[in-house]
Order: C-alpha cells, then structure tokens, then sequence
C-alpha cells in the first residue's frame, strides 16, 4: 500500500475521550447532557445507527431517550413529539433519524426542531449560519471529516479540496467548512463533465455520492488524500464509494469503509449535544 489509513475508528476514540472529560465537568454542576433521538419506520440501517446512537449516550454517561415511532405516524404527530422534546429541560438535543417516510415534509420536521438544540445543524438557520460564518451547530459527518483531516495533520489552506457530492447532509456543508479553511474548493455531482479530469486535480478528495466504488485509481492523481464518506451495502459487506484497493496504491491517505467517517459521525454528534448543554 503506498498511502497511509486514516483511521476513524482511532481518531473517534481519542475525540470521546475529550467529550468525556466535558461530559464528566458538567456532571460535577449538576448538569446532564440529554439526547432524543427520534426514529419513524423500521430501515434496517436507520435502526442499526440509532441503536448505536444510544449506546455511545449510555458510555459517555449522557441522557439517552429514543423514540421509535411506527412507519404510519403522521406528520402532526410526530411534529407534536418534537414540540414537547423542544420545551423539555432534561433534552439538549433533539435528532430526527434520516431518511424519513415519504409521506413526511422532512423540511417542515427539521425546522420545528429548535435551532438551540438541532445537535445535526439541519434547521435552516442552522445551515445558514453556518454559510455566513456565524455560530451554528455544525452538521455531524462534514464536522467527521473535517477532524479526521486535522488530526492526520493534514492543512487544507491553499489546497484545492475537490468535494464530489452535492446534499444538504454532506456535500455543501463539508464543502463550506474547507472553504472556511481557506481551501480552493471545486463540488462535482453527477452531471459534471470530465469529472476524472475535475478529481485529478484534488489535494483532498472527499466523496460522498451513494455509489459503490465509482471513484477508481485512474481518477485520483498520486498523492492525493482521500476521504470516502460513502457507506453501501453490497453482496460482499460494506463499501464506500471510492474502489479502496485501487486507489490506497495512489493515495497518500486514505479512508477505509467501514472505520472511517462513520465513526465521526456519531462522535460528533455527542460533542454537539455537549455543546449544546455547556451553552445552556
Ligand atoms: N439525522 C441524521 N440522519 C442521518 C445521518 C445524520 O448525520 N443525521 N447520517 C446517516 C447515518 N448515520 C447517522 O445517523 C451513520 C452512518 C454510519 C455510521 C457508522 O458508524 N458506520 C460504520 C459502519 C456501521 C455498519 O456496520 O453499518 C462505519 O462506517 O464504520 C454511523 C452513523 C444517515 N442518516
């Protein structure tokens, strides 16, 4: 292998280790962060991550509640839940677990969570704080990668971050936040021409599509640190969207799936509800 991994699993560890220390400061003021993490239908994956959720909660000794609502809730339903958690003191962060049935206004639901305790940074004005440079919480998997990069020493002022991916959830703000660090910042998304062309001219390539092992070795030029924030499920297991073997022979660092971003997220997200209650 010619690159070196990036390993989120250990990364993680480290980072929990500090939210425990925070975690464990607040307790000594009496004060219990508290997560509510909400949850409509049965999505195999969507179960998968929230029962993590709530065990990473118990580890770190903070409030876990978990509200596992049937696929058929309405929307005013689960809106009601959100108002009573909004207005409940033991919470400090409210997640709503995507993706949501289809009959549901995932706009609407993000933005009746109170922007005080949107531990995901989906509400509106969350993610328009964030665009100006105001403090916002910070979405959970861009905050990942952005740690990951800066504990594998790697700078991101003056490089050319190429960010392939366009969502709400990854790929604008991951590509906000590299912007924020003075990087020159390219978004290619699937209707870009040339995009080989576009990834070959990345410093940092982050890719996060939802496609197995589209990004192959002749798209990545030597040298080139490659986060994969892709999680699939295929007949073999689990893999990102960048094709691992291939590009590892090109890469200076790289991600694994599964042990890369995937175990940001979550961390991050325990560090945004502790955030929220040292706000408080
Ligand atoms: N409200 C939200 N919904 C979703 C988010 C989110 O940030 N907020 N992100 C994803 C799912 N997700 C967290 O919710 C998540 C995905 C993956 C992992 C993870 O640790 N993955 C492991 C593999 C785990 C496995 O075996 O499946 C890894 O990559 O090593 C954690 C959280 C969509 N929804």
């Amino acid at each position: 292998m010619a690159g070196t991994l990036i390993d989120g699993k250990l990364i993680a560890k480290k980072v929990r280790g500090d939210i425990q220390k925070r975690v464990d400061k607040l307790k000594e003021k009496g004060v219990t962060p508290g997560l509510a993490v909400v949850l409509v239908g049965h999505d195999p994956a969507s179960q998968a991550y929230v029962g993590m959720k709530e065990k990473t909660c118990i580890k770190l000794g903070i409030h876990s509640e978990v509200y596992r609502l049937a696929e058929e809730t309405t929307q005013e339903e689960l809106l009601g839940l959100i108002t009573k958690l909004n207005n409940d003191p033991k919470i400090n962060g409210i997640l709503v677990q995507l993706p949501l049935p289809k009959h549901i206004d995932e706009g609407k639901v993000l933005d009746t969570i109170d922007p005080e305790k949107d531990v995901d940074g989906f509400h509106s004005i969350n993610v328009g704080n964030l665009v100006i440079g105001k403090d916002a919480f910070v979405p959970c998997t861009p905050y990942g990668v952005i740690v990951m990069l800066e504990e594998s020493g790697v700078e991101l002022t003056g490089k050319h971050v190429v960010v392939v991916g366009r969502s709400n959830i990854v790929g604008k703000p991951v590509a906000t936040l590299a912007l924020q660090r003075h990087a020159t910042v390219t978004i290619a998304h699937s209707r870009t021409k040339n995009l080989p062309e576009i990834t070959r001219q990345a410093d940092i390539l982050i890719v996060a599509v939802g496609r197995a092992n589209m990004i192959t070795k002749e798209m990545v030029r030597e040298g080139t640190v490659v986060i994969d924030v892709g999680i699939n499920r295929v007949e073999t297991g689990l893999v990102g969207d960048v094709d691992f073997e291939g590009v590892k022979e090109v890469a200076a660092q790289i991600t694994p799936v599964p042990g890369g971003v995937g175990p940001m997220t979550i961390t991050m997200l325990m560090h945004n509800t502790v955030l929220s209650a040292e706000r408080r």
